[in-house]
């Protein structure tokens, strides 16, 4: 009912996602959030040593920032529960930042031992899910997430900010944008360096996105936002899209398309890099990522799990294309 509502208000779709604009940006920063995002819902328990391989894989294909882990509970979230091995193991490159999840002080004051350079506090603009996600309502979260930003301060530690259920909830429906702006505009205001809106469930379309969008680029700067589109119903890459229009150039991703919440069910994982890739630099966007490199890993990491790629390009592809796709 909720996904058919949300598709029949989508009737005044503006057309102007399907030109390039003025503010479209030249070039894109990958969020990678394939080792957190996509391990953290899988049944298969990695072990370490593969997980730190493959960031270890991802790091050399041009990516600058790779999510690798999250210091959340290990009751709540086992497939995380070796979060400081993993990120003290990987071979940290210059250039490239390696955020991970941090929920309360406790995961701060543990990733910081563990070496952690960059965070993120993770909220939600619908109560239901930052409930059953982080245990406690979204206003509760923000008091939470307070004195992590302030102890990141101290440590000269970079704080990014999510708000999940961006469009959709699993648990209550259509999300009002304007919920999402006083979320996005809290972890803005108290120091986050970039906040991403995810779409959670991948319910959003680009008609949805854009009222969205419409309201919270009114509170933070489009430049200091992101996108985190989960590709339930296929509508990741038109949502990217129309992001782009309002001149955001940050888009998380996951190599495969590997992934999903916890607290989520049904929704399918993150858009997969190697899809946003090709979409990109077909449209002559910069990313510095290396295709070719990132199919490779899609397919390690896929093998190591026993599972397909997800990304519709990482299944086409048998080798570079002699011409700009
Ligand atoms: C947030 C908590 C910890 C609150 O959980 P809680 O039960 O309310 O916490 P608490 O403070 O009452 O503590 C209870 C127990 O947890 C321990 N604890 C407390 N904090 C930590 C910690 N940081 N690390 C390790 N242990 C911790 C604490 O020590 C204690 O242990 P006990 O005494 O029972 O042995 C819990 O709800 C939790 O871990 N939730 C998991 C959240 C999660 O990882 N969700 C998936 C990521 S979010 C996501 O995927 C969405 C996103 C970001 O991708 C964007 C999008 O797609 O929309």
């Amino acid at each position: 009912m909720f996904i058919v509502k949300l598709l029949s208000s989508n009737r005044n779709i503006s057309l102007r996602t399907l030109g390039t604009c003025a503010t479209t940006p030249t070039a894109v920063r990958i969020v990678e959030v394939g080792p957190r995002d996509g391990l953290q819902n899988e049944p298969k328990l990695l072990p370490a040593s593969v997980k730190i391989s493959l960031i270890d894989q991802l790091s050399d294909t041009g990516l600058r920032t790779i999510e690798a882990t999250s210091f959340v509970s290990p009751k709540w979230v086992p497939q995380m529960g070796d979060n400081a091995e993993v990120l003290r193991s990987i071979q940290k490159k210059t250039g490239i930042s390696y955020p991970v999840l941090t929920p309360n002080l406790k995961g701060f004051d543990s990733a910081l031992e563990a070496g952690a350079t960059e965070v993120a506090v993770f909220g939600a603009a619908s109560d239901s899910f930052s409930m059953k996600n982080i245990n406690c309502t979204a206003v509760e979260s923000i008091n939470r997430f307070r004195p992590v930003v302030e102890a990141a301060k101290k440590a000269g530690v970079k704080v990014r900010g999510y708000v999940s259920t961006v469009v959709g909830c699993p648990y209550e429906g259509a999300v009002r944008p304007t919920a999402v702006a006083n979320i996005a505009a809290e972890l803005y205001s108290m120091g986050c360096y970039e906040i991403s809106l995810g779409d959670t469930i991948g319910v959003g379309t680009p008609g949805s996105m854009r009222r969205m969008l419409d309201e919270v680029v009114k509170v933070v700067p489009a430049k200091k936002l992101a996108v985190h589109c989960h590709d339930t119903y296929g509508q990741a890459l038109a949502n990217i899209l129309v992001s782009l229009d309002y001149g955001i150039a940050v888009v998380d991703s996951s190599v495969s398309g590997l992934g999903g919440c916890p607290y989520a069910s049904g929704a399918s994982g993150n858009v997969a890099t190697e899809d946003v890739i090709y979409m990109l630099h077909g449209m002559g966007i910069e990313t510095g990522v290396d295709l070719e490199k990132l199919i490779m890993v899609g397919r390690y990491i896929c093998h190591e799990l026993g599972r397909q790629s997800e990304s519709k390009v990482n299944r086409a592809w048998k080798g570079a294309q002699p011409t700009k796709q």
